[in-house]
């Protein structure tokens, strides 16, 4: 045991936004002036406070390094980048406090690209990549994890600071523009170690004594070097922190996947405590037979990730406590811990008021989550019967769901239990080719990706719908008015195929979770996406099924104001499962399966009600793809099954298309192809179109539209140089086959630029055409 042991019961971090999202309403008020740094920061304290305190309430010990500093104005990456003094070059001149050069970095200035933001591991979270390259000055900076640390102390609590680590840290970082070629920033690990040795002084001297270096890096295959060589960095790094003196107990993370390969080499690091994400991941059983991989933890604790932080289900406590009982048995320090950071769960399940109250039993968000925690540590303290009561409670609850109705229905069931492969196989291309000729859709076409501006307007008459303020007659007849007004505008604009516009959809996921059965959506299930966004994902609890249809309506009349084709819009089951809490009581592939049958209806309807063409978004596809390699095709198979599934019934008269913005395209390319959609639009603009190199090669057949419209920001692209972007995809891609599209929906974005950019686009398309 480590001299100082950490309680047996920790998290690795908590909810940040605060439990109605205050830091966000704090940091948007500042942002747009209406408050000052210094008011900003004290309602940072307060929350920071208000956290630990209820750790504390919740059953963390106050003492020894239990509870986590879980606070981040903006990123955790980021804040990384600030405590190393990694400013990127091209921010040079940007000076401040720290607060705000933290966010000059996170959303730029008018002289600065923001840093690129993208995917933490494999969740829906993003964070700010840092940029590296042979000059980046590294430079410890304690300030902010000092300061936490002694509000800690003030409230009578001794917290444990959390860091990214450094082997992490470097392989998300990216080369810096002006790097040389070939230059990884992981070859500047040494000194950013040195860095990080700098901060663990400056955390001992101010009274730590614990620190937690996450290193979720040691379980993923989606990064620059195999996951061999990461876990040697990890060696190389903790073996010169490990001899810093003097220095906080260090806990080494490896959260979001499975570290068991690793864990005997991990624990036989110098460090205090590792943890090991056990809801993803399992222990090296051998090893933990063999009694190697006690004696590789004999000064160590294991931190024993078993309650899961990434759903909102109750933990099977009994299960867990077996197993943790074993570990112990096994000559194992356990701790009690979170799979990961409970920053991707929302606060508390007793917030939500219009759940049905059968369903919130089953639940638990993070708030429940660290009382679980807390409860297997006073069984492994006390011993069993000490907890005994709480068990029998959870199993009772675990019987409850599984029989409750709506949990598995027959009919669903035996639908998707008789599915073939034949459902999942639509006509060949070339019958589907020929098919198609009767939509008469020419070359280069143009159309958007679906969403048109979510104005004030639609925001403000869906709230007054919510609210009762106006009934349902009248909240359809705005839309109505809203999806004519779009229709008459891509008119103009010349637009080749249509869209409705979205105007109905408060988000492309919980539009349809609450229109299937088998979802329920809550009220303050807020979970941060980047910065101050956060998203309510649903709560698929059920079998799936559709008890009416869900967009023929809006785009059926869509299609009877006009003589151009309409695209139906719908998004596909990978992504509905993507962003949504899923249930944990079956495999991921049956319940993609479930929602795929129910679009598979959806579809149907649309085209029996005059809809000839049909995109189903997937832009999610990537996202969920494992970082486990070992886990890689099974996870492409059912997903590309699923959309084959929802998309499989189409008559070969019937385009598909699919949306897949965000995919790093290269390293799906292959399942793209297999989703066998006829047009698929992809983001190209930023990247100046790279994808289409990798198309070109892989000798796609199909139809594809590179974005040639970045829509992440008001800028309006001009013809000239969307028609730059077309020739340059058109090198690559027959004119049949090539789109013309923007990146992705319009959503985000104001009607003035909108309006202009597809007009400029229609431009662009036309030149390349008559060229
Ligand atoms: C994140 S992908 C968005 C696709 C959707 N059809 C839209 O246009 O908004
Ligand atoms: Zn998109």
């Amino acid at each position: 045991m480590p001299a100082t042991p950490l309680p047996n019961a920790t998290i690795l971090g908590y909810p940040r936004l605060g439990r109605r999202r205050e830091l966000k309403r704090a940091i948007e008020s500042y942002w747009k002036g209406n408050t000052s740094e210094a008011e900003l920061t004290a309602t940072a304290r307060e929350l920071r406070a208000a956290t630990r305190a209820r750790l504390v309430e919740l059953g963390l010990p106050a003492q020894g390094g239990a509870v986590p500093e879980s606070f981040s104005f903006y990123d955790q990456v980021l804040d990384a980048t600030i405590a190393l003094g990694a400013i990127p070059g091209r921010f040079s001149a940007v000076t401040g406090s720290d607060l705000e050069i933290t966010f000059a970095l996170a959303r730029g200035d008018k002289d600065h690209q923001p840093l690129e933001m993208t995917k933490w591991f494999d969740t829906n979270y993003h964070y700010s990549v840092p940029e590296i390259d042979e000059q980046t000055a590294f430079a410890a900076n304690p300030a902010a994890l000092v300061t936490q640390l002694q509000e800690a102390a003030e409230q009578g609590i001794d917290s444990r600071p959390v860091l990214v680590g450094p082997v992490t840290y470097l392989l998300l970082a990216k080369a810096a523009d002006g790097a040389a070629e070939g230059f990884s920033p992981i070859s500047r690990l040494d000194e950013v170690v040195a860095v990080y040795a700098e901060l663990l002084q400056s955390l001992a001297a101010a009274g730590a004594g614990w620190v937690q270096l996450d290193e979720p890096a040691l379980v993923s295959d989606s990064l620059s070097v195999p996951r061999a060589e990461v876990l040697a960095l990890v060696e190389r790094a903790y073996a010169v922190l490990g001899a810093v003196e003097p220095r906080p107990q260090i806990l080494i993370t490896a959260p979001y996947g499975n570290s068991a390969d690793a864990l005997t080499r991990l624990g036989a690091l110098p460090v205090e405590a590792v943890q090991a994400d056990l809801v993803r991941g399992t222990l090296p059983a051998d090893a933990l037979a063999s009694g190697a991989l006690a004696s590789a933890f004999d000064g160590t604790q294991l931190v024993a990730g078993v309650v899961d932080g990434r759903n909102i289900w109750r933990t099977d406590l009994r299960a867990a406590f077996a197993q943790l009982t074993a570990l112990t048995e096994a000559g194992l320090h356990v701790v009690v811990g979170t799979s990961n950071s409970l920053q991707h769960v929302p606060h508390d399940v007793t917030d939500e008021s219009k759940l049905d109250a059968r369903l919130q039993s089953w639940l638990a968000f993070a708030d429940q989550k660290v009382e679980q925690v807390a409860t297997l540590a006073q069984g492994l303290t006390e011993g069993a019967e000490a907890i005994e009561a709480l068990l029998a409670e959870v199993d009772r609850v675990l019987q409850d769901r599984a029989a409750a109705p709506g949990v598995r229905v027959s009919d669903v069931r035996d639908r998707a239990a008789s599915v073939t492969s034949d459902d999942r196989n639509r006509a060949d291309e070339q019958a589907r080719r020929d098919a198609q000729q009767a939509l008469g859709i020419p070359d280069l076409a143009t159309t958007t990706i679906g969403s048109f501006p979510q104005t004030g307007e639609i925001r403000k008459a869906r709230a007054a719908f919510t609210r009762g303020e106006i009934d349902q007659e009248a909240y359809d007849g705005f839309l109505r008015d809203e999806i004519a007004r779009v229709i008459r505008l891509q008119e103009e604009i010349g637009l080749d195929v249509l869209v409705h516009g979205e105007a109905e959809r408060n988000d492309m996921v919980q539009y349809f979770a609450e229109l299937l059965d088998g979802f329920a959506v809550t009220e303050h299930g807020w979970v941060q996406s980047y910065g101050t966004r956060a998203t309510r994902p649903s709560i698929l609890w059920g079998d799936v099924s559709r008890p009416a249809p869900m967009t023929v309506a809006w785009s059926a009349y869509a299609q009877s104001l006009t003589e151009q084709r309409v695209k139906g819009m719908l998004t596909g089951p990978v992504t509905i499962l993507a962003w949504s809490f899923v249930r944990d009581d079956q495999p991921l592939g049956d319940t993609a399966a479930q929602v795929a049958l129910a679009l598979r209806d959806e579809i149907d309807d649309l085209v029996a009600a005059g809809i000839g063409i049909v995109q189903v978004d997937e832009p999610a596809l990537r996202e969920l793809l494992p970082l486990d390699a070992d886990r890689q095709s099974d996870y492409l198979d059912w997903s590309v099954g699923a959309f084959r599934l929802a998309t499989g019934g189409a008559a070969p008269e019937v385009q598909i298309h699919t949306h897949l913005c965000y995919s790093e395209f290269g390293e799906i390319i292959d399942a793209v192809d297999g989703l066998d959609a006829d047009v698929t639009s992809i983001e190209a603009a930023r990247s100046r179109m790279d994808v289409v190199e990798p198309l070109g090669d892989h000798g796609y057949s199909r139809g594809i539209g590179p974005g040639v419209y970045d829509i992440h920001s008001p800028r309006v692209p001009s013809v000239e140089e969307q028609t730059e972007l077309i020739k340059i995809a058109a090198e690559r891609i027959p004119g049949k086959q090539l789109w013309v599209n923007p990146d992705c929906g319009l959503k985000t974005r104001g009607y003035e630029e909108t309006v202009a950019s597809l007009t400029n686009l229609v431009q662009a398309a036309k030149a390349v055409r008559g060229a």
